[in-house]
């Protein structure tokens, strides 16, 4: 019980250093605090609050993630370098991704309750992420051929 309760305690004390340390997960953690009170406001169903749990704790656990990588490569190799960029870069997109997921989910749910808007809201949001991946990626692959 005695390791149970410090395995906690370092764990809040990674929690506070990530909230006190990084602005993204200060915003992040605002926006998730403004979903939950308007799920109560909407007074949204089981499986929707279920949903926007899944959205706002996936962003949350990426954003730590990624944090704990970019401070692992500052320690490694704090000098500049391409591989460091990448993983970083890595990280970041794993972050953007969960947070498309969560604009999905807010679209779905919210949208739906609030605007009455068609659940296909949150399918074209995600066909527009993907495409953006896409012909992104194609043009950004065309420019480095050229340059
Ligand atoms: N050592 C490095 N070598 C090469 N590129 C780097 C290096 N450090 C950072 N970068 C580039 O800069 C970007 C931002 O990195 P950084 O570590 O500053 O993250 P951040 O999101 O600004 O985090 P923080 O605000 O917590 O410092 C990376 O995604 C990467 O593209």
């Amino acid at each position: 019980m005695r390791k149970f309760s410090k395995s906690l305690k370092f764990a809040i004390q990674g929690l506070f250093e990530v909230f006190t340390t990084q602005r993204n997960f200060k915003i992040q953690t605002t926006f998730a605090l403004l979903a939950f009170i308007l799920a109560i406001i909407l007074n949204l169903d089981e499986s929707q609050i279920l949903w926007i749990s899944l959205a706002i704790f996936m962003v949350l656990i990426l954003e730590t993630i990624n944090t704990l990588v970019e401070k692992m490569m500052d320690l490694m190799h704090p000098e500049y370098n391409a591989i460091v960029g990448i993983i970083k870069d890595l990280g970041a997109a794993a972050v953007l991704i969960a947070a498309t997921f969560s604009i999905v989910v807010a679209a779905v749910i919210f949208g739906g309750k609030m605007f009455n808007w068609p659940p296909k809201y949150g399918i074209i949001i995600g066909i527009l992420f993907i495409l953006f991946i896409i012909i992104g990626s194609i043009l950004k692959k065309g420019r480095d051929n050229n340059g």
